[in-house]
């Protein structure tokens, strides 16, 4: 996948469940008069038995899917407290989901960890507060310093070859191990 600057982002994922619908609905028309090119992934009606897992699949595959076609699109998955939708999206290969859940960790999810999606918890946030969030994690840039990407890249090693070398591969690298690898 290409490096993600989101400075030229305009297409963005959007899906929910029945917990976030209403968020998610005023989410787009957010957006969409941000000028964002923005494509829902549904629910398209209030079903509140309905389940997260196949609309924020798709989300995150549309993004994906377009990374691989060289566009830069983002993600954003709803639901109740959203860590269901994080886990769904991040079944994606490719995508790194983060759920966000302040200013901090809207920009820090970009910033460390060049999140081409986030999950929020709609039931956890003011409207006001999460398009706030989503505002911020759009307009953050990835700065791509050199320990952040090393680790993102160990994710990605782990996810092409299902083997994750860690400390190995930190060690030829020359730069220092942390701690947690030794776990
Ligand atoms: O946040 C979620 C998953 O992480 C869901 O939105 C939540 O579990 C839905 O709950 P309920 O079915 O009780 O409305």
């Amino acid at each position: 996948m290409a490096e993600n600057t989101a400075s030229n982002v305009t297409r963005i994922h959007i899906a929910t469940d029945h917990a976030g619908l209403e968020f998610s609905q005023q989410l787009q028309e957010h957006l969409a008069k941000a000028g964002h090119e923005v494509i829902d992934h549904g629910p398209q009606e209030y079903d509140p038995v309905d389940d997260y897992p196949s609309f924020c699949i798709n989300a995150a595959q549309a993004v994906a899917n377009d990374w691989a076609d060289g566009i830069e699109s983002l993600g954003v998955v709803f639901g109740g407290s959203g860590n269901g939708e994080q886990i769904a999206a991040n079944k994606v290969e490719g995508v790194r989901a983060a759920l966000v859940w302040s200013d901090a960790t809207a920009k820090l999810a970009r910033e460390h960890n060049n999140a081409n999606v986030i999950s929020i918890g709609a039931r956890q946030h003011e409207l006001e507060e999460a398009i706030r969030f989503i505002d911020l994690f759009i307009a953050e840039p990835f700065p791509g310093d050199e320990r952040h990407v090393r680790r993102i890249s160990q994710l990605s090693e782990y996810e092409r070859t299902e083997k994750i070398a860690g400390k190995d591969l930190l060690a030829a690298s020359g730069a220092e191990v942390p701690v947690t690898l030794n776990a």
